[in-house]
């Protein structure tokens, strides 16, 4: 999608404490991150249920960075407009959630934003075939989507691997970005296994320093 040469961090939401979230997007404005994860739950395509639209556009009022929203959603086709009203920037669907993916991911440019395609943990990598090259992004679950703080499952490292050469091997400009569970220590695994983008929740919301965490999530440890 752009140029880049260190990864980019994508604090989640989900686990800042909701009632000083002016204080949290504060810190991400100040901070080394270059994107803010928002995560959307309909307690139907997941089985937990987070925050939705005024929220998302409150955030985009005071948030300097990139918004990048996450819908685990059904039906994600039928609110593309109002995300993008709303102030999403990258606008990612899971695959799984969506019958005509081609289409959905056309009506996400179409209104001018990045389009992403999510996977599941069981699902291949393969089924992005016919539609890597029309993607900005790929995000790969590394745990179940639904809830934050849960542990990194191992076998998406060779998912990441999988989804690096076939981006290489198309052309694709999509990046890869990885989601769940990330922290200090496996941050360097999965940089290395072709991630672009890490989202980070609890490791970052619930350490006593994050905005050095988030340094240290790129490398630059302060
Ligand atoms: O999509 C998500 C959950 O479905 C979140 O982005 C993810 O869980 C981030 O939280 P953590 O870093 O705490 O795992
Ligand atoms: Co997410």
């Amino acid at each position: 999608m752009t140029d880049q040469h260190t990864t980019i961090i994508a604090p989640s939401l989900l686990a800042a404490d909701f009632l000083h979230l002016a204080d949290a997007i504060q810190m991400v404005n100040k901070s080394e991150a270059d994107w803010l994860h928002l995560d959307v739950m309909d307690g139907r395509f997941v089985p937990n249920i987070s925050y939705g639209l005024p929220v998302i556009e409150q955030v985009s009022k005071a948030c300097k960075k990139l918004r990048d929203v996450h819908l685990m959603i059904e039906e994600p086709h039928l609110y593309i407009e109002d995300f993008q009203k709303a102030g999403a920037q990258v606008l990612t669907v899971h695959l799984e959630a969506c019958v005509h993916l081609h289409r959905t991911v056309q009506q996400i440019h179409s209104l001018g934003m990045k389009a992403g395609v999510a996977l599941n943990p069981h699902t291949p990598v393969s089924l992005l075939v016919d539609i890597i090259g029309d993607l900005d992004l790929v995000l790969i679950m590394s745990v179940n989507p639904g809830f934050g703080g849960q542990k990194f499952i191992p076998h998406t490292l060779k998912k990441i691997m999988e989804l690096k050469s076939l981006v290489q091997s198309t052309g694709s400009k999509a990046l890869i970005e990885v989601d769940g569970g990330i922290n200090l220590e496996n941050a360097p695994a999965v940089i290395q296994a072709g991630a672009d983008v890490l989202v980070a929740g609890s490791t970052v919301f619930h350490s006593k320093d994050p905005k050095s965490t988030i340094l240290a999530l790129k490398g630059q440890v302060l």
